[in-house]
């Protein structure tokens, strides 16, 4: 029997999984199938393709399968469809992990009960993280789980970084900037080296993960010293549901103004927003850039013009910028979306090279020789960065 270990990322609508082999610290290459269980609350869908990208299962659940049936029926799934194997850690994205958390932690009925504390500050991801733990503990109870936080690469901000303009009190109560999408940059500052060498590693980088959430990561030596997301996953730039930065004074308007509860708020901002709210069209960047309509022009036209913004900001906050990643699905394979970019960003020292920029697949280099400031873009990939982090606390460290 040899172990393997599961990487959950379960969300308000599906659940996503990865199935590594856990003889040594993994790889890409310790893959064994991945996939998820989508369209909960509709007609389920359950795929399952294996690390060639061939398809290993792909079939309907009833209608009514609730998270909890899901978990169980992908347990079931991994424990009969690879019986020489033995399940011997699971690994949990979580998105929010507050002041508490800077790394992975073993998962225990205290722990469960702080990361419920957070839910209202992540409600499109903590609530359902949160669930497939408690799932899980009670499908399984003697298997350990493991925590990951989308805020631990930002745990060691500077302080000035962290602070919003509050009375004291709010700040020392934990409302601050806290960081988001950690798994993903953390992941690309290993990275780094491998990809644009170590002088980049070592230097000023600005990374942008464009996937359905978007930040972007400001880098000094692979750490993190400033981001746009902040107290909660709906700060800084524009997303696929989500607003992105806002006048505070907006949500006092649509209290008192408009008479909405703070849950109506809560959908309007994080559900009926981003690019979905601008162009009334989609909240995916795939259709958008396939539609000629005036509103798809003038979401991405948005999308584009914050990310730009946001880069000037995180370089003042850097001194200067050595280096640019794009990640995420939108930064890994919208070039058009890097084109401009990078086009707004010549001001800074950004020399796109338009053919390598267009012929990309997997990492590389889209500037141009000369350029003064390099650009790249890389595939994230945060399931293997869990796996990495069960496997040390799980394994290497026993
Ligand atoms: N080939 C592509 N061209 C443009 N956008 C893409 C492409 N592939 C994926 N995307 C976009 O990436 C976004 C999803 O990013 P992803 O990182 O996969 O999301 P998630 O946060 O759910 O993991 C969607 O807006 C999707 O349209
Ligand atoms: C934190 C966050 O926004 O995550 P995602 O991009 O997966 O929605
Ligand atoms: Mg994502």
């Amino acid at each position: 029997m040899s172990d393997v270990l599961l990487v959950l990322n379960a969300g308000s609508s599906s659940i996503k999984f990865a199935l590594y082999e856990a003889h040594t610290e993994p790889t890409a290459d310790h893959l064994i199938c991945e996939g998820g269980i989508g369209s909960l609350g509709h007609r389920p869908h359950f795929k399952v393709v294996n690390s060639d990208g061939s398809t290993r299962y792909d079939t309907y659940l009833p209608e009514g399968t609730s998270h909890d049936d899901a978990m169980a029926v992908l347990i079931g799934w991994i424990e009969t469809t690879f019986p020489e194997h033995r399940l011997s850690a699971v690994g949990h994205r979580v998105v929010h992990g507050g002041a508490l958390f800077d790394g992975p932690v073993d998962v225990t009925p205290e722990v469960i009960a702080q990361l419920r504390a957070f839910d209202r500050l992540a409600p499109l991801h903590q609530p359902h993280n949160v669930s497939a733990i408690e799932a899980l503990a009670k499908l399984h109870p003697s298997l350990p789980q493991i925590a990951c936080f989308d805020t631990a690469f930002h745990h060691r901000l500077p302080e000035v970084a962290t602070a919003f303009a509050l009375p004291r009190e709010l700040t020392e109560q934990g409302v601050r900037r806290y960081g988001f999408h950690g798994l993903s940059y953390e992941y690309i500052a290993g990275r780094l080296p491998d990809v644009a060498g170590q002088a980049v590693a070592d230097g000023r980088v600005v990374v942008a993960h464009l996937g359905a959430g978007a930040s972007m990561c400001a880098m000094l030596r692979c750490r993190s010293i400033a981001t746009t997301m902040g107290f909660t996953a709906l700060d800084g730039l524009m997303m696929g549901s989500r607003c992105g930065e806002l006048d505070p004074g907006v949500v006092l308007y649509l209290l008192e103004e408009k008479s909405m509860t703070a849950r109506e708020i809560e959908d309007l901002l994080y559900r009926e927003s981003g690019l979905l709210g601008v162009s009334g069209i989609s909240d995916d960047m795939r259709t958008l850039l396939a539609s000629d309509d005036p509103h798809a022009c003038e979401a991405i036209e948005l999308f584009v013009y914050r990310i730009a913004r946001e880069l000037g900001s995180l370089a003042a906050a850097l001194g200067g910028l050595d280096a640019l990643v794009f990640t995420g699905g939108i930064g890994e394979h919208a070039s058009e979306i890097r084109r401009r970019v990078c086009e707004q960003a010549a001001w800074l020292g950004v020399t796109l090279d338009p053919d390598a920029n267009a012929s990309l697949s997997g990492a590389g280099r889209i500037s141009a020789p000369d350029s003064k400031v390099s650009a790249w873009a890389i595939p994230t990939d945060e399931d293997l960065m869990i796996a990495r982090h069960v496997w040390r606390l799980a394994d290497g460290g026993r």
